[in-house]
């Protein structure tokens, strides 16, 4: 070990085993702790083994403030201990020749020269302690550092991550002031839009109201001309008694003014609806109402301008022409279709207008026209007005619903014991058997629908209103019917009936009604009937008649075949040669369900539940086959999802619940409103009911709707 303190405020520096070790602290205690470990008569010892250490002359001094203390005792405990302080020179110089020390100038030579070269030995035990504690101090400073270091680290990350943060709020912000610009320019071009539509408005209103005072000043002049005339008349009739053909003209206009009067007092009756009929759809009185001024104005017309007259007259009389030939034409049709319905059954495929059938109907519609039209003429020409009987056949009924293809039945459930403990209150009534009304916050609004079914309709009334589809779909055609509202509305009441059976639904009474069919017609027809059952479930179809464990493993696909009818690839279709058996594999199904949905934990109203049942017929007298297709299905509820809670898997039900259900909306108000373009790729439950909606299919949509307060914004939702 070597001590160097050779330059003034130098730092102390060891040299220890070849490291160069700088600026240490070396505690008092651990010095205090060396020295009296140390004895001198053993350091002499140790000194005589070759431990020797040079220190020089100069006082050591220490850069640090802890270690001048330390240093100074050191040389002082040195000093003190003289066998441990040895100028090596002057000991050399003592021992050899101590009589030629002699003289003050070589004295002092030679004090300087030992004051330049003094050795200092320190006892091995205290040096190593000294080393031990300055290395373990060391490393206590490294770690220290290494802390501080870390620390500082730590810090740096937590403000580049706080600036980071900073940035990023900075961005969202902007990005929202953005937003809330360009909303603010939205909003600001809606308002300029309203306010130009509400001026176009205003200018509308103004002029309508010009328009009106007009009419009413023409209206006064023709008064007065009337007046006029009258009193000329009155006059030209005291005046002469050979007026008498002025008489008649006089009694006309008597009976033209009265039979005004007449009609207005019916629109006034109408419009008050004080003579409404209880079998007639509303909207057929706008028409109704439309007709009487109509012809009102047209009587008017007709009995004043000589030409109109000769035109009404020709028309009644082509329309009275083309009346007798289209009755001819149909009644013929039905002649050459015998009385037999199923002699020809017509293929799905094949187009209406080819088929005897649709020649029937396309008959039944035309005459229906020209029979309308000829009324109307008769009504212009008498000047009454045409009124609506409801007494409506049911070969009309029957032609009528050929020609409609999406019908909606609106079903009222009763309220439930649950509601009624509640104090829920009703808020839907029936107005008549087309139209509810809701109360809602803003007032009581009016639906109409092609039925409405209130809770005193039995489940025999529901079926018997939708059985026509069901000879229908023996005939050929594909119908779809289908219960939607949300959960508990009656949905599955409605298609299955209740749990014990004792209230069958459409489901039950379909199986039934097919196979009475089949047994009418069997003498000349040959049927199959196949059925498959699944349920859709968070976008995955499910066959219902294998085991839940092996449906799990099946992969089930939507397919078209060569004609265009759907079939679900990897479901089992099962035939059934009766209702009974029909029914067996519907509780089969219906098990295999329940099963299904208790292993999973869901209910099974959160599901979709499609019955497809094919039925096919042969012509036993000419081997032509028929195929139609009814689907059965009871849909999942519809409520929503924010109202309910719902969270993760429920969550992700309810939205895929949604996406099915708004999908099918969208097919079918395209198919309400003629659309070229009919989104049923969207979801699998439009893609499996796609040949059952729209095209030559027939549609029955049964709305459930809850009466009950309680349900006020899912109740309005379904009947938007
Ligand atoms: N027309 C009705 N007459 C009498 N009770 C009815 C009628 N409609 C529904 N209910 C009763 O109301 C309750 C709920 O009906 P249902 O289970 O059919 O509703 P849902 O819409 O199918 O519900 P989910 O979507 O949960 O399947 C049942 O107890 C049912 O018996």
């Amino acid at each position: 070990m070597h001590l160097n303190s050779r330059a003034e405020n130098a730092s102390l520096s060891l040299n220890f085993l070849g490291r160069k070790l700088r600026n240490h602290t070396v505690t008092p205690a651990a010095k205090q702790q060396a020295w009296a470990r140390t004895s001198p008569s053993r350091n002499v010892d140790e000194n005589g083994g070759g431990l020797s250490r040079t220190v020089r002359t100069q006082p050591i001094v220490c850069a640090q403030t802890e270690l001048p203390g330390s240093i100074q005792e050191l040389r002082e405990e040195v000093q003190h201990q003289s066998c441990n302080v040895h100028n090596t020179r002057l000991d050399q110089e003592n021992n050899a020749d101590p009589n030629v020390a002699s003289g003050s100038t070589r004295t002092r030579d030679r004090e300087d020269e030992a004051s330049a070269d003094l050795k200092i030995f320190i006892p091995y035990d205290s040096a190593k302690l000294c080393i031990t504690q300055i290395a373990d101090d060391m490393v206590a400073m490294k770690s220290r550092h290494l802390e501080m270091v870390q620390e500082l680290e730590e810090n740096f990350l937590m403000v580049s991550r706080e600036n980071q943060q900073e940035r990023t709020v900075n961005r969202i912000r902007s990005y929202y002031q953005n937003k809330l610009n360009s909303l603010k320019r939205i909003l600001e071009l809606y308002q300029e839009k309203v306010e130009r539509r509400s001026a176009l408005w205003n200018e509308k209103i103004e002029s309508l109201q010009d328009e009106n005072e007009r009419l009413q000043e023409e209206q006064k002049t023709l008064q007065e001309r009337n007046r006029h005339d009258s009193a000329t008349w009155e006059r030209e009739k005291d005046s002469s008694d050979s007026n008498a053909p002025l008489d008649g003209a006089k009694a006309r206009l008597e009976e033209l003014q009265e039979g005004l009067y007449k009609r207005e007092r019916e629109i006034s009756m109408l419009i008050d609806g004080s003579e409404v009929q209880k079998d007639v759809p509303p909207s057929a009185y706008a028409h109704l109402l439309a007709a009487v001024v109509c012809a009102r104005c047209a009587h008017l017309v007709y009995a004043e301008v000589t030409e109109a007259k000769q035109q009404f007259d020709r028309m009644a009389e082509d329309s009275r022409k083309v009346v007798a030939e289209a009755t001819a034409r149909k009644t013929s049709i039905q002649h050459n279709q015998t009385d037999v319905k199923f002699q020809e059954p017509r293929p799905l495929w094949m187009d209406q207008s080819d088929s005897s059938s649709g020649q029937v109907i396309q008959a039944g519609v035309n005459l229906q026209k020209q029979e309308v039209l000829l009324v109307a003429l008769e009504c212009i020409k008498a000047g009454v007005t045409p009124t609506l009987t409801g007494a409506v056949s049911e070969q009309d009924m029957a032609v009528e619903d050929e020609c409609v293809k999406i019908r909606v039945f609106c079903r009222l459930r009763p309220q439930t014991q649950a509601e009624l403990a509640r104090g829920s209150c009703t808020i839907v009534s029936c107005l008549d058997d087309y139209s509810v009304s809701l109360e809602t916050a803003r007032g009581p609004r009016e639906f109409q629908f092609d039925r409405i079914f209130t809770t005193e309709h039995t489940q025999d009334d529901v079926f018997q209103e939708s059985s026509r589809l069901i000879q229908s779909a023996v005939d050929g055609f594909n119908v779809c019917i289908f219960a939607y509202g949300q959960t508990g509305s009656g949905k599955t009441f409605t298609m299955l009936g209740d749990r014990e059976q004792k209230n069958p639904g459409i489901i039950p009474r379909t199986f039934n009604r097919i196979f009475e069919i089949i047994q009418e017609n069997e003498s000349k027809f040959e049927f199959k009937v196949l059925a498959s059952m699944l349920e859709l479930y968070n976008d995955r179809l499910q066959d219902l008649f294998v085991s839940p464990s092996e449906a799990l493993s099946k992969r089930i696909e939507i397919k078209k075949d060569k004609k265009g009818l759907v079939f679900a690839q990897g479901a089992e279709a099962k035939e059934a040669t009766s209702a009974g058996e029909l029914f067996a594999l519907f509780e089969l199904g219906s098990a295999n369900r329940h099963i299904a949905a208790t292993k999973m934990n869901i209910e099974s109203s959160r599901s979709h539940l499609i019955i497809s049942i094919m039925l096919e017929s042969r012509n036993l007298a000419n081997g032509n086959m028929t195929f139609g297709k009814l689907n059965l299905v009871d849909l999942a509820g519809s409520e929503r999802a924010a109202k309910t809670g719902a969270k993760d898997d429920q969550l992700k039900e309810a939205n895929s619940i949604n996406k099915s259900l708004s999908a099918l909306g969208d097919v079918i108000s395209a198919l309400a409103m003629d659309q070229a373009h009919v989104p049923y790729r969207n979801n699998k439950l439009t893609q499996l009911m796609q040949d059952s909606l729209g095209g030559n299919s027939k549609t029955l949509m049964f709305l459930n709707i809850s009466p009950s307060d309680c349900n006020l914004d899912e109740t309005h939702a379904s009947l938007m």
